[in-house]
């Protein structure tokens, strides 16, 4: 009861302050239903307010970034930087571009940056940036002049120690490299404090792979806890960008049977099983072709369904791995009753409330991503600790320390998801990571 009561006092006063972020809220109320039986029994945490404290951003920064496109014409975006919370660490999390990139889902993504990032155990804060540009169809030199004019406002709240910035929906191994290109020449610095960079400038080996492989070696400790195995599985992916592909990847290693990936403009459905081959494939051709999935069908077969979703395939395994809120409820209810056994999401949040509501009833072992996607951030603080040791540290060595920070987080989402028989991860997670996150609160006073 006086947990019902606390929970309505902060969702009322949340929703009062921002009542145009549904994203925002969505993931604060997702966490606090779990974590507020945790607080009410801690007279220290309650003393401190920690429950309202770690809701709010301690910083969102905004800003204009104007440029020349190639017509010579100046162009306007929005940029931000929300710096959730340093209580652990330098900020840290990535850089979305995206149309639908707006305040309150940059502030979700920190959010649940900073609960994931309190999961793996290493010193790192949550943050989350991005700015509302749409980089498909540009050219090359278009994406740098934007990335540099970003940069020029970025700069002056990043910094190795400070907030690191890495790379997220439509960030990738270029753009960073043109935005970290215009950090050091702006602060003449050869520091870290961007990771996911390449190799030849202080990249770490793994980071590219480290989000999908780290979601298959989180799924493999589900599955071994279950005493099942990954052999001849059947699964079904969302997205064809870095993490759906690399996770597509490491299931097929693994011996899975991977049956889907889609994107925005539909689903592509090889019943056979994508094999590794299409997959390096993919990778290496997607700057050239408008439609990868479309382009994949042509050359290796299978089906293109427009406008659909993968939700409809018959399978054991489910990994969403494109964006927020890319399954409903009713893609919920088919999957169970299509036979699907457990889901991971490697995306941010891409089961919504109801949906995860109906996995949760099902006593369905559900993976949210703060969990099972926090691979590729903790290879990113390898990163960084390379970087400020000018060090490089072998491939097999990161991959084993990704397996047992993935090892460590599923058990940490066991001790605290005991539920009568069945883990619940999404409650293990979010408490496991509120104990590291309010006690640190605590010690370092108001
Ligand atoms: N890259 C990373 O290291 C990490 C990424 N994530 C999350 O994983 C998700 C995917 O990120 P990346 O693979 O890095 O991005 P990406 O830009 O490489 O790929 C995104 C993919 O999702 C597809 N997509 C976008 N909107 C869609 C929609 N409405 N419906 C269906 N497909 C859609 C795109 O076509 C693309 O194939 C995001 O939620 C991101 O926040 C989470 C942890 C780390
Ligand atoms: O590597 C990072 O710093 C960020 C990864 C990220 O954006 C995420 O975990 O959602």
């Amino acid at each position: 009861m006086a947990e019902d009561a606390q929970y309505d006092a902060l969702i009322s006063w949340l929703e009062a302050c921002y009542p145009n972020e549904p994203e925002y809220l969505q993931a604060v109320k997702e966490i606090v239903k779990d974590v507020l039986p945790v607080y009410q029994v801690h007279d220290d945490f309650k003393r401190y307010d920690v429950l309202s404290r770690l809701c709010v951003p301690e910083r969102v920064i905004h800003f204009n970034v104007t440029w020349f496109n190639d017509e010579d014409e100046v162009e306007i975006h929005q940029g931000w930087r929300v710096q959730h919370s340093g209580l652990i660490g330098p900020y840290k999390g990535g850089l979305r571009f995206h149309p639908t990139v707006n305040a309150s889902i940059l502030k979700f993504l920190a959010f649940e940056q900073t609960f994931k990032n309190a999961l793996t155990g290493l010193p790192i804060g949550g943050a989350k940036g991005g700015s509302n540009f749409n980089p498909k169809g540009r050219s090359d030199n278009e994406i740098m002049r934007f990335c540099q004019a970003f940069m020029l406002e970025l700069h002056r709240h990043i910094g190795a120690n400070t907030d690191v910035p890495a790379g997220d929906i439509n960030v990738g191994g270029r753009e960073i490299g043109y935005l970290y290109g215009a950090y050091r020449r702006l602060e003449n610095r050869f520091e870290g404090a961007i990771t996911g960079k390449e190799l030849e400038f202080g990249g770490s080996h793994v980071r590219t792979e480290a989000t999908g492989y780290g979601l298959i070696f989180f799924l493999q400790c589900v599955l071994a806890t279950h005493e099942d195995t990954m052999a001849g599985k059947r699964v079904v992916i969302s997205g064809a960008g870095n993490v759906a592909l690399h996770a597509a990847q490491k299931a097929i290693q693994l011996q899975g049977q991977v049956l889907t990936l889609s994107n925005s403009r539909g689903c592509y459905v090889y019943q056979d099983g994508i094999t590794e081959q299409m997959i390096h494939w993919a990778m290496q051709e997607d700057a050239n072709h408008e439609n990868i999935l479309e382009a994949m069908q042509q050359e290796f077969g299978g089906e293109w369904h427009p406008d659909a979703v993968p939700w409809n395939t018959p399978c054991d395994i489910a990994l969403p791995c494109a964006t927020q809120n890319e399954l409903d409820a009713e893609h919920a209810k088919t999957l169970l009753k299509n036979g699907c056994k457990y889901v991971l999401e490697g995306a941010n949040m891409p089961c919504t409330e109801a949906a995860q509501t109906v996995f949760i009833d099902a006593r369905l072992p559900y993976v949210p991503g703060k969990a099972s996607n926090a691979g590729g951030v903790a290879l990113s603080s390898l990163e960084m600790s390379q970087n400020a040791n000018f060090r490089r540290t072998a491939f097999s060595t990161l991959e084993q320390d990704l397996k047992d920070i993935m090892e460590s987080i599923h058990e940490q989402c066991v001790e605290e998801g005991q539920d009568d028989g069945w883990i619940n991860y999404s409650r293990g997670a979010n408490i496991a990571a509120f104990r590291r996150l309010a006690s640190a609160m605590v010690s370092q006073g108001l």
